[in-house]
């Protein structure tokens, strides 16, 4: 499959590029960010997807996360693609903000008229680690994933689908029916998160669950955070530094 490179920038020591290519998964073209450590030029590097939230595209994780730095560190390539189809012409699909362009929620639909463009769970899992791994100097058996909000949601669902897949998980959902090899959740939530306050998150749900299942969580509440970039930016290095301990282990 063809890679129409769009960008490329020297960053911390490596490269952040941007990539396009025809989905055949979401029949579009589909922009994808990909973090080159400088270890990428001389061995195959593990990957870290990141998923994004509602509303973003490649571009929002890539320019406010400042993830290079601490990828760089621990020689570890991070992917992070678009957050939907775009341009498809699905009827709908640009009515809210919170369903069809930039809200693919990582799904792939079943019903008319989303169900032949609207494939992310496929594209991410399936199409998109191909493409990486045919193209990029990636270790195909280390590859992990992490998100944010609708993406941390769909990190969970992803992992929780694909047993084993991912060597490590961060996201803020039920795992209550997981029965796969050990997990590890590392959780921040800002406490002045105004989804939190709204009731959309419920972090207490995956604590209570994941007590239960005896499975290991961390999870902090981080005072006077919000759901921005700010928050992701300031504590960004903790999780990668979570995932470089299994993806380098
Ligand atoms: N409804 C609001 C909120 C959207 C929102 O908060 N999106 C989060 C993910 S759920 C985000 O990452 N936005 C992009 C950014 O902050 O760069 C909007 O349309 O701007």
């Amino acid at each position: 499959m063809a890679l129409t490179q769009v960008s490329s920038n020297k960053c911390a020591g490596g490269f952040q590029k941007v990539f396009e290519h025809d989905s055949v998964e979401l029949k579009c073209k589909m922009k994808f960010a990909v973090f080159l450590p400088p270890k990428a030029e001389t061995h195959k590097c593990p990957v870290l997807y990141w998923i994004s939230g509602l509303t973003c595209t490649e571009q929002n994780f890539i320019t406010k996360a400042g993830s290079q730095l601490a990828a760089a560190d621990n020689g570890i390539m991070v992917v992070a693609p678009d957050t939907s189809p775009r341009g498809c012409g699905v009827e709908g699909e640009d009515d809210g903000w919170d369903l069809g362009t930039g809200a693919g929620f990582y799904v792939d639909a079943t019903q008319e008229p989303w169900k032949s463009n609207y494939r992310m769970y496929s594209y991410v899992t399936r199409e998109l680690p191909k493409l990486i791994n045919d193209n990029f100097p990636a270790d195909p058996e280390r590859m992990s994933i992490s998100g944010h909000s609708m993406g941390g949601h769909g990190a969970l669902i992803c992992a929780l689908k694909n047993p084993g897949k991912y060597k490590a998980y961060d996201a803020t959902v039920l795992a209550s029916g997981y029965a796969g090899p050990p997990l590890d959740i590392l959780l921040d939530q800002g406490r002045d998160d105004q989804f939190l306050s709204a009731s959309q998150l419920l972090p207490d749900n995956l604590i209570a669950v994941c007590s239960e299942k005896k499975i290991p969580v961390v999870f902090r509440l981080q005072p006077g955070y919000d759901h921005s970039y700010f928050f992701i930016y300031s504590f960004i290095n903790d999780h990668i530094k979570h995932h470089a301990k299994y993806l380098n282990a």
